[in-house]
């Protein structure tokens, strides 16, 4: 039977009402696709606190998580994710790729240009349809 995780993503907006997209690099699991920045939830934590662990450690930056934005359950071939896309902004530093090869601020019109990892089709759908 496949492993369900549990995967908490933020949807970060700038001032300039840009989303931070984020290239996995060749040597993490779904290479070489585009993702909102998070992890896996750990045991006992809430998704808020996950969400925000994982940037810190990701981005070396904090975020203030607000709400939710979408949740999707997706089957990919060797494991289920339950991906939660939680809506972010910074309140302190910048974020700086450790582990993805590239980020970038998208306007959200633009979000369909890249590549997306499959699990998140329907949060970067959810995200264009935003007016705000
Ligand atoms: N962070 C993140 N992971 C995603 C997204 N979409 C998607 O399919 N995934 C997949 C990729 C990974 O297989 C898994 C998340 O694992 P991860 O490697 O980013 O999380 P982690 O840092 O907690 O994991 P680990 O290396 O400590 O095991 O979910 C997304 O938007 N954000």
């Amino acid at each position: 039977m496949k492993k369900t995780v549990k995967v908490v993503a933020a949807v970060i907006k700038n001032d300039q009402d840009e989303i931070l997209c984020a290239l996995r690099s060749p040597e993490m699991s779904i290479p070489n696709m585009w993702e909102f920045p998070g992890g896996k939830v750990e045991a006992n934590e809430d998704i808020y606190t996950a969400v925000e662990r994982e940037i810190e450690e990701e981005l070396g930056c904090k975020i203030k998580s607000n709400e939710l934005l979408n949740e999707n359950t997706h089957e990919y071939d060797t494991f289920i994710i339950n991906l939660i896309a939680i809506k972010a902004t910074i309140v302190e530093g910048i974020p700086v790729p450790s582990e993805h090869s590239k980020l970038l601020w998208l306007k959200r019109d633009n979000l369909d240009s890249l590549k997306w990892a499959p699990a998140d089709i329907p949060a970067v759908e959810e995200v264009r349809k935003e007016k705000v």
